[in-house]
């Protein structure tokens, strides 16, 4: 039986007029062209390099997103011999809570080194950078990479072959030739973190950064429940049959090209556990212990380039993550129940 969602809560927690006014405000400048122009003489500029977030070091040494005020922006580029006018071709991501809007911008094209220098911070690549931002800084960094990306892979018609032209937002794109509008799309994937009681199934693809495992997760095929995918997912992967799937939560997830990911609990009966591996999709995959569990949760990699554990799991923002982080504290408090530590 799936749990019941928890978008009730995440609404009725948020200040009601405040967040109903934000969006409203945002609806108006997805859809209306002047509004939008307007509202990039006041905004918070998020840059990207061959769609690496820039980064700004802070005074205790941790992270964050450089986020530009238009009129240094517009200096910035002046100072590496830009056009201001090219302020114009940012997309809009959102506002800030007090209602600022915020875009991000592409600047592959302009040198590097130049930029940096200039905002004084560093692009960095996004699977890095997911691991040295705070928290809510991370879907933001997403967002902005993966609507970049829409628009740079959605330039032209499937139908016609003709240019496809963007609004002022980039919430969508046109072919003046068929009529088509395109609006920026998501795959949906289910991941699942499968459980026979007292340990968890992770796996890893030959692609993964070294000793890193995750849930089991994969592509929903047209016409597919996300039950129906769960189910089938982890039968072509590890040769399992799952039972009592729990919906977790949901994310956005900026790779390959945008994934909706759909997360949920599953169990199989404890006799049978046995992992019959599809080595085409999987490099490995193996049942850990609450213990193994707690330790790589706890000792998180920095950079997942250097200095790796011999096990560790996707970075916090990663749903994946969650997920983990669920069963072992579902694993922990039934371990206090029987007086286990
Ligand atoms: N946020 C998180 O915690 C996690 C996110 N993910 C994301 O989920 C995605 C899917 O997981 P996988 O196990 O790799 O999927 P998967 O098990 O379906 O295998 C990927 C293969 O499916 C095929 N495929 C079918 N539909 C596709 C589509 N719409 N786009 C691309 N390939 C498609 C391709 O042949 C591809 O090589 C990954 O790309 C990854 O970015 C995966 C694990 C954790
Ligand atoms: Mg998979």
């Amino acid at each position: 039986m799936l749990q019941p969602f928890k978008l009730c809560n995440l609404v009725l927690s948020r200040s009601f007029s405040g967040y109903v006014s934000r969006i409203r405000y945002l609806m108006r400048l997805k859809e209306d062209d002047e509004a939008c122009r307007e509202a990039l003489k006041s905004g918070n500029f998020l840059l990207y390099h061959k769609l690496s977030p820039l980064l700004r070091k802070t005074s205790s040494g941790t992270y964050k997103l450089a986020s530009l005020k238009t009129s240094d922006l517009e200096q910035i580029l002046e100072n590496v011999g830009k056009d201001t006018h090219f302020v114009n071709e940012s997309f809009l991501l959102g506002c800030t809570d007090k209602g600022e809007p915020q875009f991000s911008l592409e600047v592959g094209d302009l040198d590097r080194s130049a930029l940096e220098k200039e905002c004084r911070g560093m692009f960095v690549d996004l699977r890095k950078a997911f691991f040295m931002l705070p928290g809510p800084e991370s879907p933001l960094a997403a967002k902005g990479q993966a609507l970049l990306r829409w628009h740079q892979t959605n330039c032209y018609c499937s139908a016609t072959g003709q240019p496809t032209v963007r609004n002022q937002s980039g919430s969508l794109r046109v072919c003046h030739s068929s009529g088509i509008t395109y609006y920026p799309k998501m795959a949906p994937v289910v991941i699942v973190l499968v459980s026979d009681g007292s340990r968890c199934l992770l796996a890893r693809q030959a692609m993964f950064p070294p000793g890193m495992y995750s849930a089991l997760s994969g592509f929903c095929d047209m016409g597919e429940s996300m039950e129906e995918a769960l189910h089938r997912e982890v039968a072509e992967e590890v040769g399992l049959e799952v039972e009592n799937l729990q919906y977790s939560g949901s994310q956005h997830w900026p790779f390959p090209q945008s994934s909706f990911m759909l997360a949920c609990h599953a169990t199989v009966n404890p006799d049978k556990t046995k992992v019959n591996i599809d080595k085409a999709e999987l490099e490995d995959a193996r049942w850990f212990t609450y213990e193994e569990i707690s330790e790589a949760l706890q000792n998180p990699p920095r950079d997942p380039r250097r200095d790796l554990p011999a096990f560790w799991v996707p970075p916090s923002y990663a749903i994946a993550n969650q997920l983990i982080q669920e069963w072992a504290n579902q694993q922990q408090l039934s371990r206090k129940l029987h007086g286990l530590k």
